[in-house]
């Protein structure tokens, strides 16, 4: 006997929950299905801890440079690991409990928690109890990619999840990735006083950036003590008297790096392999994301996939995203679509780096005839008060239509000021518009229509 649902869930992440109150206020049953912690990624060991903890260690940066400002501290400025992790206790807890208490009295939302796994197209699993419904949506995410890298198995690593478990100051971490998730890691970590090194297989940082993006950024992380080793092609790992040897087969420097600790940070694999997606008939590419359409409907025209395990987006606001097209959709009989969406994401080291649209390498590989206009953060008159002169502005355009095709923001408050030029973007307004708009002084935004004044053909 299965007890039936107009509605199953399967995962608490970013999409789930909203959706379950939009089912729930149109009149349906829903079954939500959770097999840790309601949130998932971002909220527990994700966006909202790691932000939470860059907060921390910018204190300390600042507490450290003080005296640039005519700030004197009068002795080493150190930092309490255990205090560092209670504070990001205390706020991942209190954002998690705000969804328990809310999923906890939506009417009509039955929370269940444990692994769904599907046993037919329309049945489900969970804890040996078979749920079915009319309708099922996969909000699963994704974990810590860990690849069969050699020596692997020999030593004891740490991913995003139990990095938010320490409460001691590792002596040396070795971060293994260079892009988003181990940046931030990386520069928290040299902030708070460990010893820090970057292993990156790629010859750049954030390879996905322009080089100019990469660059600074290796910069800005070398000002601050921080080691990289960049082509390290063929890694592997051991135990060693002083923690784990990472044996790095790079162009330059010694062939071995010993950590007290190892961070892999090194991409996320969807989880979708645990799921039972082949008794449903779900098909999922060779990477294991779900394969959806632009209304993100699987292959089973009853089964949708949202967020991190639909390989659409990698971020809470893409997943966010996608409850809005699917509730769009279903309930509001409007026609949202995933490909209405523009790209757009924040590297949260400090300074941070908002980015939207199209790279310059991007635009120029797409053919059109582009303009570029550029700024160091030197010549902004706040970031300059600030004393947060590191970094640059890009705008790119397209010279014939003018619209903004996007830009790169590497500086203080970049992470917020990229949304005027993101908003431009979906007015679909050319930029000539912001060119002419009258910005508050003093504010780093103030600049973006002097960068656009000065874009030049490249
Ligand atoms: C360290 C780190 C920092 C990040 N920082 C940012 C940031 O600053 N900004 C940003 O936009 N994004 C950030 N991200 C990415 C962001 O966390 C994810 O894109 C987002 O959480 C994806 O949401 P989701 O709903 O797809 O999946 P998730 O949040 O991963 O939720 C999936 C849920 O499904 C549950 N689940 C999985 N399988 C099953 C099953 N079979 N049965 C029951 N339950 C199941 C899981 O337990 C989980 O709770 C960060 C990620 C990491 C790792
Ligand atoms: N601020 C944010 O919004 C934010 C923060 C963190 C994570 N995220 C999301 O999480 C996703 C995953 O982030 P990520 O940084 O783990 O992955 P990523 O896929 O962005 O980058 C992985 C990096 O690891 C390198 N790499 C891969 N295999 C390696 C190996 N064997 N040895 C050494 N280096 C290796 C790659 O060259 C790349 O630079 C991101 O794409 C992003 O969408 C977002």
């Amino acid at each position: 006997m299965s007890r039936h649902f107009d509605a199953i869930i399967i995962g608490g992440g970013q999409a789930g929950p909203s959706l379950a109150g939009r089912l729930t206020q149109a009149g349906q049953t829903v079954a939500l299905i959770e097999r840790k912690h309601l949130g998932g990624t971002c909220v527990n060991t994700g966006c909202k801890p790691t932000k939470t903890m860059v907060a921390s260690a910018y204190a300390a940066h600042l507490a450290r440079t003080g005296t640039r400002y005519g700030v004197e501290i009068g002795g080493p400025v150190t930092v309490d690991m255990k205090a560092v992790k209670a504070r990001k206790d205390k706020v991942t807890l209190e954002s998690r409990k705000g969804l328990d208490d809310w999923v906890g009295g939506m009417k009509g939302c039955t929370l269940f928690r444990g692994h769904a796994r599907f046993i037919s197209p329309h049945e489900v699993d969970v804890g040996g109890e078979t749920l079915s419904a009319d309708r099922i949506f996969l909000n699963v995410g994704g974990r810590a990619n860990i690849p069969d890298m050699p020596g692997i198995g020999d030593i004891s690593y740490l991913t995003n999840v139990s990095t938010m478990e320490l409460d001691v100051l590792p002596r040396h971490l070795v971060v293994v990735g260079g892009s988003y998730i181990g940046l931030e890691f990386a520069q928290m970590f040299r902030r708070f006083g460990s010893q820090v090194t970057i292993v990156e297989k790629g010859p750049r940082l954030v390879g996905r950036e322009d080089e100019g993006v990469s660059d600074a950024i290796r910069g800005i992380l070398e000002n601050e003590g921080i080691g990289l080793r960049l082509k390290a092609e063929c890694i592997s790992f051991a135990q060693h008297a002083d923690g784990v040897a990472v044996n790095v087969d790079c162009d330059d420097g010694d062939r071995m790096v010993v950590g007290s600790h190892v961070l892999l940070a090194i991409g996320r694999t969807p989880n979708t392999d645990d799921l039972g997606l082949e008794v449903a008939g779900v098909a999922t590419d060779k990477r294991g994301y779900v394969v959806v359409d632009d209304q993100l409907r699987t292959s089973v025209p009853h089964i949708w996939a949202m967020g991190d395990c639909n390989g659409k987006g990698a971020f809470t606001h893409t997943a966010y995203n996608d409850f809005e097209i699917v509730a769009a959709n279903l309930l509001d009989n409007n026609p949202r679509k995933v490909s209405d969406r523009l790209s757009a994401y924040a590297l949260y080291i400090d300074p941070p780096l908002g980015r939207c649209g199209m790279s310059e390498a991007e635009a120029r590989s797409s053919g059109r005839s582009i303009l570029v206009g550029t700024r160091p953060m030197s010549q902004v008159g706040r970031a300059v008060e600030k004393g947060e002169t590191q970094g640059f502005m890009k705008i790119v355009a397209d010279a014939d239509t003018k619209e903004i095709l996007g830009a790169a923001i590497l500086g203080t408050t970049g992470d917020e000021v990229v949304h005027g030029i993101l908003d431009l973007m979906y007015a679909k307004a050319p930029y000539t518009v912001l060119q002419r708009a009258v910005h508050i002084h003093p504010t780093v935004s103030e600049l973006l229509p002097t960068v656009i004044a000065e874009m030049k053909p490249v």
